[in-house]
């Protein structure tokens, strides 16, 4: 497969995506990180005439790309503490058949959870290398960021759970030395055998709570968030946004502010030009 065919896989699952997801008529729509999202805003900017659209970035590339459009940004914490975004569209590094998906490639996971997290339906736009039954079956690593000054505790934590080899993601050609996040924090890439789904564990496949080395995708994402340190964990699980609703509607908490952390909808760019759309089940 060529560069040239995985970014147009790329570029006609966002227009999909968009024509499926987007409203002209949107009061705040969330705009995610890397370079599947460029499709997206394209996608927009094609559709979209109506100048009183906010568009929420989830870091400073996202940002850059809003503007550079022509479309309004407003910073996540200029938004009214109970206003939802219509829609938030982003990219995803690997997701499951469970519609898991491991995020923070680029860096970029805290915001793109939060702003994942305020949308009413979160829909991700991804190339067919992401679409796997299990995550970290074609993606190595979960990304985590993480308080600099807690990096050696954190890759201690990480070994004990069973990641054999968690590194510090390197500034590259970038810059000498970590990453840095929009934060100013690091990223820590920790690799685990593939995570077991929700249904896995259901058929008894393993108990997923690490006993015997395998995890399943929710279990593993509270035991990392619960080591000092940790920021955000790149696996976005747990309730969609739909779900969400269903819950808040019911009186109950979401456990994470307003709305799911799963995607309502993921459309990959295949191979052979065409678009597939994997959505939840749980409606
Ligand atoms: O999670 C992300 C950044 O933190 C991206 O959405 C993810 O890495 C996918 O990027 P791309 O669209 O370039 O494949």
């Amino acid at each position: 497969m060529t560069d040239h065919s995985i970014e147009e896989a790329k570029r006609q699952a966002a227009i999909r995506a968009v024509e499926d997801h987007f409203s002209p008529e949107a009061t705040y729509v969330g705009i995610g990180s890397g370079t599947t999202i460029i499709y997206v805003v394209e996608a927009i900017k094609e559709r979209s005439t109506n100048p009183h659209i906010r568009f929420v970035p989830t870091g400073y590339q996202s940002r850059q790309v809003i503007v550079r459009a022509g479309l309004t940004p407003i910073a996540f914490d200029s938004l009214p503490e109970d206003t939802m975004l219509d829609v938030a569209f982003d990219g995803a590094d690997e997701v499951d058949e469970e519609l898991n998906c491991i995020k923070g490639g680029g860096a970029c996971l805290f915001q793109e959870k939060l702003v994942a997290e305020r949308a009413r339906k979160f829909i991700c736009v991804a190339d067919y290398r992401k679409d796997q039954p299990r995550l970290l079956t074609n993606w190595p690593t979960i990304p985590i960021e993480v308080a600099p000054i807690s990096i050696y505790t954190v890759l201690h934590s990480l070994r004990l759970l069973g990641s054999p080899n968690p590194q510090v993601r390197d500034g590259l050609l970038v810059k000498a030395g970590p990453l840095k996040t929009d934060q100013d924090f690091f990223i820590i890439d920790a690799p685990f055998p593939s995570l077991l789904t929700s249904s896995d564990v259901a058929s008894g496949l393993g108990a997923g709570d690490g006993t015997d080395g395998k995890w399943q995708v929710e279990t593993l994402s509270k035991e990392i968030k619960l080591i000092t340190g940790v920021l955000e964990v790149g696996l976005f699980c747990g309730m969609d946004g739909v779900q969400a609703e269903k819950a808040r509607n019911g009186g109950l908490g979401t456990g994470s502010g307003l709305g799911g952390q799963k995607p309502v909808a993921v459309y990959f760019g295949m191979q052979d030009g065409t678009v597939k759309v994997r959505t939840s089940t749980a409606k």
